[in-house]
C-alpha cells in the first residue's frame, strides 16, 4: 500500500542516483575551504527566558496537498517580507517534483540574507547532505520516517562535520524516541502526517511534553492563526515553522520579536 511519503521516496531514489553521478562529496572536498562559514541555526533558535518564540519562515511555492500557493512566486521578495516581520531563520523547499522548489531558490536567499537557511527536502542519501552545504544551506531537515535509525545517526554526524545544523522531524512518540537516541539536538514535530497529509496541532502539544531540556523544539505545519502560535508558545516550544500560514495577513502582523 503506497502512502504519499512512500511515493515521494520512490521519486527521490531516482533523483539521488542522478545526483550521485555528479559526486557532490568530491566537489565538497575540492572547494571546502572556499565555502563561507555557515550561520548557526541552533543558536538562532535558542529562545531566552521570557522571550517570544522564534519564527522559521518557509519560502514555499506549492505543496502536494494544496497545489500552487503563490502564483507569481519570487523567493527573494517573500524572504524580504519574512525578514521584515522578524523571522529568525528561513526554510526553503528545494524539492522540485512535489513542492515546485529549486536549489537556486535556496542559493539566492542564502546569498542575499544573513539569516540561517534550512534546506527543506527529503534527504535519503549522504550525497544530498554534501549538496546542501554546496548550495548554501546552513541546516538540513532529516525526517525520521524516511530513514533507518543508523542512517539518521550517520547523516546527523556528517552534517555536523561539514558545518550544518540538523532539524530532525518526528510525528509520533516512537519517532521522537529514535531522534533522541540518535543524538538530535533540534527536533521538529510535524503536525502533518506525511502518509495521508492530515493535520492535527495536538501532535505538537502531545510530543512537546516528552522532550527533554536542552533540545531545541520546533512546531511545524498547519499553524494559521495567532491563537495557534500562542498555543505553541504556551507549550514552551522554542520556535514554529510556518509556510502557508504566512501568506495571509494575520501572522504577518504577529509580534515575532520583542520590540
Ligand atoms: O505550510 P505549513 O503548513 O505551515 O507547513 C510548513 C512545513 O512544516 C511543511 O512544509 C513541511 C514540514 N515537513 C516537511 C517535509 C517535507 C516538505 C515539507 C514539509
Amino acid at each position: 500500500m503506497g502512502t504519499y511519503l512512500t511515493k515521494i521516496l520512490d521519486v527521490k531514489a531516482d533523483e539521488v542516483s542522478r545526483l550521485k553521478q555528479q559526486a557532490p562529496d568530491r566537489r565538497y572536498r575540492e572547494c571546502e575551504h572556499d565555502l563561507s562559514a555557515s550561520r548557526g541555526m541552533y543558536a538562532a533558535l535558542s529562545r531566552g527566558e521570557g522571550e517570544p518564540l522564534r519564527l522559521i519562515a518557509e519560502v514555499k511555492k506549492a505543496s502536494p496537498s494544496r497545489g500552487v500557493l503563490v502564483e507569481h512566486f519570487d523567493p527573494l521578495e517573500l524572504a524580504r517580507r519574512y525578514a521584515d516581520i522578524g523571522a529568525s531563520a528561513f526554510s526553503v523547499l528545494t524539492d522540485r517534483d512535489f513542492f515546485q522548489g529549486a536549489n537556486d531558490y535556496l542559493s539566492t536567499v542564502s546569498r542575499e540574507f544573513d539569516l540561517p537557511v534550512l534546506r527543506k527536502d527529503f534527504i535519503v542519501d549522504e550525497s544530498q547532505v554534501y549538496e546542501a552545504r554546496l548550495i548554501g544551506a546552513d541546516a538540513i531537515l532529516l525526517i525520521v520516517a524516511a530513514l533507518d535509525p543508523l542512517q539518521l545517526e550517520e547523516y546527523i554526524q556528517l552534517a555536523h562535520e561539514i558545518g550544518l545544523d540538523v532539524l530532525v522531524e518526528v510525528h509520533d512518540e516512537r519517532e521522537l524516541d529514535t531522534a533522541l537516541e540518535r543524538h538530535a539536538r533540534m527536533v521538529g514535530v510535524n503536525n502533518r502526517d506525511l502518509r495521508d497529509f492530515s493535520v492535527s496541532l495536538d501532535t505538537s502539544l502531545r510530543l512537546r511534553s516528552r522532550m527533554p531540556e536542552g533540545i531545541i523544539s520546533v512546531a511545524e505545519s498547519g499553524l494559521k492563526r495567532q491563537a495557534d502560535v500562542l498555543m505553541m508558545q504556551e507549550a514552551s516550544f522554542d520556535a514554529v515553522l510556518i509556510g502557508e500560514g504566512l501568506l495571509g495577513d494575520e501572522l504577518q502582523r504577529f509580534t515575532w520579536k520583542q520590540p
